[in-house]
């Protein structure tokens, strides 16, 4: 089957190696076929996740899409952009941005979420798809998603992993954790064994913070 979503980039590449080249200094890397995937522990304290869960809590609404046009059941979540200004978002948000060594400007919103029993986000690719109506909209702003790092604010009681179909790898939530990856291939294109699912929670609630970086500085 052919997937085509965008072709090589020697930016992106550059971007990839850069990156990983620092994850390989301050995260431990998963041994996945043909892409960087990393985790760090303790990237989190409990506090922060205990306060960054009532910040969702506060805000969170049903998840939408992007684009929008995908199927109802696909993503159940709740979710929320987080507040900017928030001293406590402030300070995860330059974590974030030191733990890739890539600029903050280039950080999408932090974005919160919330799977209670049976929700899930289905399986999807952050990066986004040039063969997409909304590429030409979204290249004009930050350009490519390159990195995704998600950290776990909690653990449920039972589901929620997130699954790489493609790689035979699933992640378990742990607090605190962080879970690093690179969207982009070797040549800077769009890696379809990025592949990515929110397993549905099947006890308990997950809470989890996420962050996409763009390639160039974002809104
Ligand atoms: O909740 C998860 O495990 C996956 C979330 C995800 O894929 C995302 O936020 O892009
Ligand atoms: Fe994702």
């Amino acid at each position: 089957m052919i997937e085509f979503h965008g072709h090589p980039s020697s930016k992106r590449a550059a971007i990839g190696a850069q990156v990983a080249a620092h994850l390989d200094r301050v995260a431990t890397r998963i041994e996945a076929p043909g892409v960087e995937l990393y985790y760090r522990e303790a990237f989190l304290s409990q506090d922060e996740c205990a306060a960054l869960i009532a910040l969702i809590d506060a805000d969170r609404r049903p998840s939408t899409l992007f684009p929008e046009d995908a199927q109802a059941d696909f993503r159940t979540s709740e979710s929320c952009d987080l507040d900017t200004w928030s001293p406590l978002v402030r300070t995860v948000d330059a974590r974030f941005a030191e733990l890739l060594a890539l600029p903050p400007a280039n950080a999408e919103t932090l974005q919160g979420q919330r799977y209670g029993p049976t929700q899930k986000y289905g399986a999807h690719h952050d990066f986004f798809s040039e063969t997409s109506a909304y590429w030409k909209k979204v290249s004009a702003v930050g350009g490519q998603r390159t990195w995704t790092a998600m950290a776990y604010l909690n653990v449920p009681e039972a589901g929620g992993g997130t699954n790489f179909p493609r790689l035979g790898i699933e992640v378990q939530p742990r607090v605190g954790m962080v879970v690093i990856w690179n969207n982009m291939a070797a040549d800077g294109s769009p890696n379809v064994a990025t592949l990515h699912e929110g397993r549905p929670v099947e006890a308990g609630v997950k809470y989890v913070v996420t962050k996409w970086f763009r390639e160039n500085a974002w809104g």
